[in-house]
Parts: structure tokens; sequence; C-alpha cells
């Protein structure tokens, strides 16, 4: 049996500026990375070195303007708008800072979103949405409405919603940026388990160091290159 040490995300060469009027803001000039499969890494940096833009690419939200960027064996550079869309929909979920809920839509519906792209049926797009909020601990509530829930319970269905196609990345762009400390530790607890027992590749943003330290390795971006380890 052969043993591959591929890596899971490898980006190479990768280059990205933003135009401002007649301006061209370079922010990735040649950027490398590599993250083997099941990894949690926490990528820190300092404000406009790029975090967002970073998660933007690996989530085939934006593209690089050269470079790869190679997520299992999709290539995402490669991929038109359309490609990406799908490979979006099967391979990655994301769990943003301010929970990007629908409000009108109840814990299960919001949480049952990204299954009304797949071909299942109703009973098995509800087990699979009870399934998750078990496992995110939200039993129960499956009716309950956002706007009626704490911070750390909407983050919690903000996950189960990134989980609920099984996708095997998960990108968190701030994930406890809005929470008091308890309330992330918990949810950082969350995304430990999904990544130590169901074997999630996490990528995940943040400023604080106390969330970094729930990952496996942390990474910072300054001025387009990676160092290792967190912002001293
Ligand atoms: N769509 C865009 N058009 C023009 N400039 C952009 C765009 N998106 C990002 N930028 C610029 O690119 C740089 C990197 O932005 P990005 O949001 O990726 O940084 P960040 O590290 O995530 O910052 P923060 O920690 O403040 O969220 C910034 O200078 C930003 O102004």
């Amino acid at each position: 049996m052969t043993h591959t040490r591929e890596p899971y995300i490898a980006l190479a060469g990768v280059k990205k500026s933003f135009r401002i009027g007649a301006a061209t803001i370079p922010i990735f000039s040649g950027l490398d990375l590599s993250i083997p499969p099941g990894d949690f890494v926490a990528v820190m940096g300092p404000s406009g070195s790029g975090k967002s833009t970073l998660l933007n690419m690996l989530g085939g939200i934006d593209s690089p303007d050269a470079g790869e960027i190679r997520i299992g064996r999709s290539h995402l550079e490669q991929m038109g708008e359309g490609a990406r869309a799908a490979w979006r929909a099967h391979s990655m979920g994301i769990v943003f800072q301010f929970y990007n809920l629908l409000p009108m839509l109840n814990a299960a519906e919001n949480i049952e979103l990204p299954l009304l792209l797949k071909p299942l049926g109703r009973k098995e797009r509800r087990a699979r949405v009870d399934t998750v909020m078990d496992l995110v601990g939200l039993a129960g509530r499956q009716r309950q409405f956002p706007s009626s829930m704490s911070g750390g319970q909407q983050q919690r269905v903000g996950i189960a919603r990134a989980i609920v196609g099984d996708p095997d990345l998960i990108l968190c762009d701030e994930p406890t940026g809005d929470l008091d400390r308890k309330s992330a530790n918990d949810i950082l607890e969350i995304l430990g388990f999904l990544n130590s027992e169901l074997r999630k590749t996490i990528v995940m943003v943040t400023h604080d160091p106390e969330a970094a330290a729930f990952a496996r390795r942390t990474l910072t971006l300054n001025k387009g290159e990676f160092t290792e380890g967190a912002i001293r």
C-alpha cells in the first residue's frame, strides 16, 4: 500500500491585485501554501494583509490573476464560474463572523439550504439536518428563529449549515469575532471536534491568538508572505 503525502490544499505562485481607478494594489505576488489533508490551520495577520482575499480564493469565490490553486483533485484556477459554483456546493462549507443566517427561516430551514442544491428528498434532507443539529448541540431547536438565539447558538447554526453537505473543507472567517470568550471557546471546541473526529480540513482566519491556539498550526500572513506561527 502506498501512502501519499500529497497536500490537500496547494497554492503555487498565486498572484492577486485589485484595481482601484487607475491604481493597482498588489496583494499577493507569488504566494505558495501547502496544507495536508485533515489539518486545522489558523491564519493570522494584520488588517489588510489579504486574509479574506485568501479565503475567498480557497472558496472559489474569487480567482487569482495567475498561479495555481488546487484543492483535492480540483484546480480552481482552471474552472469557469459554473464549475466553481458546483465545486463550492459539494466540496466546502463557510462559517462567517456574523453568521449570515436568513432571518425569515428557522434554524432547520437555514441549515437545510445547501441541501436544496442536491438531489435529495425532503425526508433525507430533514434527517441530515437533525444529525448536524445534534452534532453542534442544537437538538430540539429546529423551529427556533435566529432572532431568538444567542450569538453562540446562531454560530452553531452557521456551522451546522456549513457541514450539512458533508464537505471535506471548512473555511471560517473570524468565526468567533462576535462572541464572548465562553461562547467562542464552545464554537472552537466544535471546530476541533469536526477536525479531529470527522477529519475535516479547516482553514480559519482569526485575529484572536486564543482562537488560533485551538488550531494544529498557525500561519501569519504579512506583506504577501506566510510565516509559521502566530504574530508576536
Ligand atoms: N474587491 C476589492 N476591491 C479593491 N480592493 C480590495 C478588494 N478586496 C480587498 N481589497 C483590498 O485588498 C487588501 C486585502 O484585503 P483583505 O480584506 O483580504 O484583508 P484582511 O487581511 O482580510 O483584512 P481584515 O483583517 O481587516 O479583514 C486591502 O487593502 C483591501 O482594501
